[in-house]
């Protein structure tokens, strides 16, 4: 709802009152109308401010109304009340004004900002676009290049910047909404007729053709598939051409397309399914709200290596105290410049000073005996992990957590190297850790809730989304890519190339395609780890018998290649080639080609024609089966759970809403169709059988994705 009250004598004051972010949901919407109408009503009120209860301006049109029959006034006649009034209406903005939010605030005639705001036209990050009128004023107000970038991407401006673009008319350290009613009383009877934007000509630029279409193909490029950014462009096209009542219309037009579009639905999805995972639950029973966390002020990261570098970067720019350990003196030495130099450019980045003082570098695991928390982010070898956990059990004070960044390896078997197994936990980062936005957060059978309530904590601190999953081999992300690079490679032996199989991923909408991806993180990474599982034989075997390993399908093609020495972009030869060991462009390689014709040849194999679709659905399908596996495992509480780990650490497209909103739009009939189609061609690829839970669930007639926790709740109680 919204409150109207008259302040200072002669200022009507509206306040939105829809906790927890005022959003513009039907019943406010009412209430600003009904607000504006008493306020332009009461012959004592001169000017008008509008604010938000609680410190937060507006977040936006109600995005939970969006799925529903949306009732109550629209948005758009609303604001176009309010720039219309004939007393002035000054919007104080403290918090955030985001979407319809700044919207609201850009058919105010004067906007004044606490220098702590931000705002943006948020609706693309959502699948939409800003449908209130912003396509159409933002340009009119700051220009069309500035407005374009805003639009497209979604970002949020400070209040600083927005004074400089011209978005606001003033910023304030002290309290807005008093300096907004000074504001206004300001000027109270002054001329209106220069303070509507909708009525200002859109500054059009010299050649509108070839800006659009430079900016269209810019955003064509980096949007990997997404709809809603080249609708931005499409509306702000239409204000810098059109007068501004077709600019609506075309606004309102594009709208309608993107609000129905299933990239709309995804992006949303994501937005909740984000928040969402911070709820978590363990199957103990255990709960983000009975849970404390326990404060962390000083931690410690053993080992500095790629990852603990990242790691010992983000906690230090976290505000914590650091001590970071390597006991190897070449490593130690490189690690130290190196974590001061990424230190050094992202302050740079932010404007602040590199928190260098935050990190104390020990050569000697003693160094840790009085920290809060100890990461773990040696090699990844069992045998050295297992050491490293007795030490740190005897060293460090009691009560220190000890959480491990391995990427797959047993929890808790290094929990039961530990005098406190309950104080162990996983924190499994991506790399670059200091960059990266996922964190697993890995319990064990015997992790204390209180230790999984301070690693997501601590994670959030950090800045990451951190989602908690249970303890099995690769967790959740690493243990779903593992049927998915493993069908890659099926491809490639049945006739596949890396291009084929790379181009129907990046079409889909991954920013790079698996064997790209793979020849980025280095192929001896995976080789390492096939060795260690026993799965590798050396040199180049014939026969069938020769793909079979440990009794199923096995491709070798991988480890062929690293035998040659081939690891990837670091040795300039991987499933590509590039310009040199290091260099980024991946180049078609006719020798990879003539080998994969040659390992056919060898194993008999005739390589038959395919098509993007199978090599899709292959992938695809295979990953999201081993995601059903999870779910019925338990390892992930929930399909949000999986979808934000591969939105956030495995690129997956977001307007494709992650693999398991994905396989609900698909249809889960379809997706159990096509596996069971493809596990009868390929019986020996277990990852093909299609998963219980799945059939299940296709039985139980496929609820939607927001439905599934209790699906499988009610099908684990009919067991
Ligand atoms: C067939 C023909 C159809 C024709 C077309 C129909 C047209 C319909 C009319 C459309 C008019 C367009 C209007 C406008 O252009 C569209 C929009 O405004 S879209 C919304 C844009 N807003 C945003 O993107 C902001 C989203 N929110 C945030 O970024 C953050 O929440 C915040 C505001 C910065 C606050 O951050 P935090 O303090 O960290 O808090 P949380 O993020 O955890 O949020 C707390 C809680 O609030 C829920 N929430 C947040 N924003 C909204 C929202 N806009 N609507 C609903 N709910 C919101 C959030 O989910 C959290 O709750 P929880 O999920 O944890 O329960």
């Amino acid at each position: 709802m919204a409150q109207f009250t008259r302040v200072s004598r002669s200022v009507g004051l509206i306040t939105l009152q829809n906790p927890p972010v005022n959003a513009l949901s039907a019943v406010t919407r009412q209430g600003i109308v009904d607000a504006v109408k008493s306020a332009l009503g009461d012959p004592k009120v001169k000017s008008v401010v509008i604010c938000g209860q609680n410190g937060i301006f507006c977040g936006g049109a109600d995005i939970k109304e969006f799925g529903t029959n949306i009732t109550g006034p629209p948005l758009v006649p609303m604001i176009h009340a309010i720039e219309a009034s004939n007393k002035p209406v000054v919007a104080a903005i403290e918090g955030s004004a985001f979407g319809g939010g700044l919207e609201l605030a850009l058919g105010c005639h004067y906007r004044v900002a606490h220098s702590k705001a931000k705002l943006g036209l948020t609706e693309v990050t959502l699948g939409l676009l800003p449908a209130a009128g912003g396509t159409q004023r933002l340009p009119r107000l700051i220009g069309v290049p500035a407005a374009l970038n805003l639009i497209t991407t979604g970002r949020h401006v400070t209040a600083a910047e927005a004074l400089q673009l011209g978005i606001v008319d003033q910023v304030t350290d002290h309290n807005t909404v008093d300096e907004a009613v000074k504001f206004a009383l300001s000027v109270a009877g002054k001329s209106l007729d220069a303070r509507r934007i909708s009525t200002y000509p859109c500054p059009r630029p010299s050649d509108v053709d070839a800006l659009f279409e430079e900016v269209m193909q810019k955003v064509r490029q980096s949007a990997r598939g997404a709809i809603a950014p080249i609708a931005c462009v499409q509306a702000v096209r239409a204000a810098a051409t059109l007068p501004y009542s077709q600019g609506m219309e075309r606004e309102q037009e594009l709208m309608a397309t993107l609000f129905t579009s299933g990239q709309a639905r995804a992006l949303q999805y994501c937005f909740f399914a984000q928040r969402a995972v911070g709820r978590w639950s363990m199957p103990s029973g255990a709960r983000w709200d009975t849970s404390k966390p326990r404060s962390i002020r000083k931690a410690a990261v053993i080992g500095l290596g790629t990852m603990g570098r990242g790691i010992a970067v983000a906690l230090a720019q976290a505000g914590l105290s650091v001590v970071a350990v390597e006991t190897q003196e070449k490593q130690f030495t490189e690690a130290k410049k190196m974590v001061s130099g990424m230190m050094e450019r992202g302050a740079k980045r932010r404007g602040t000073a590199p928190p260098l003082d935050k990190i104390t570098y020990s050569q000697n695991i003693q160094a840790v005996a009085d920290v809060d928390l100890v990461i773990e982010a040696v090699f990844e070898d069992m045998a050295l992990k297992e050491k490293v956990f007795q030490q740190l059990s005897t060293i460090c004070k009691q009560g220190t957590f000890l959480c491990t960044n391995t990427s797959a390896l047993d929890v808790d078997h290094l929990a039961s190297q530990t005098r406190n197994p309950e104080l162990v936990v996983g924190m499994h980062f991506f790399a670059p850790a200091h960059v990266m936005k996922l964190l697993e957060v890995v319990y064990g059978p015997r992790s204390s809730p209180q230790a999984v309530a301070t690693a997501m904590q601590l994670g959030k601190k950090m800045g990451k989304v951190s989602v908690a999953v249970g303890n099995c081999r690769g967790f959740v992300g690493n243990r779903m890519l593992k049927p998915y690079l493993e069908q890659a490679l099926f491809l490639l032996e049945e006739g596949a190339t890396p291009e084929l199989v790379d181009g129907a991923l990046e079409e889909f909408g991954f920013a790079l395609g698996v064997f790209k991806m793979s020849d980025l993180s280095g192929l001896d990474v995976g080789w390492k780890i096939r060795k260690g599982d026993g799965l590798v034989e050396p040199g180049l075997a014939s026969g069938p018998s020769a793909r079979i390993r440990q009794g199923r399908r096995y491709s070798p093609l991988g480890d062929l290649l690293c035998e040659q020495g081939r690891f990837g972009q670091k040795t300039g030869q991987g499933w590509y080639r590039y310009d040199k060991p290091g260099s980024r462009v991946a180049r078609y390689d006719p020798w990879l080609h003539s080998f994969l014709e040659e390992y056919r040849t060898q194993h008999g194999i005739v390589a038959r024609r395919m098509d993007q679709q199978e090599v899709l659905e292959r992938c695809l399908y295979a990953l999201i089966n081993e995601g059903f596996r999870i779910l019925e495992d338990g390892i992930a509480a929930g399909p949000e759970d999986i979808d934000i780990i591969y939105v956030f650490g495995y690129s997956w497209p977001r307007h494709r809403g992650g693999p398991m909103f994905y396989a609900s739009m698909v249809g889960l009939a379809k997706v159990l169709k096509r596996l069971e189609h493809y596990h009868q061609a390929h019986p020996d690829i277990p990852y093909m059988q299609p998963c219980n839970l799945l059939r299940r669930l296709v039985a139980s007639g496929s609820p939607p994705v927001h439905k599934w926790k209790e699906a499988i709740k009610k099908l684990r109680s009919q067991l």
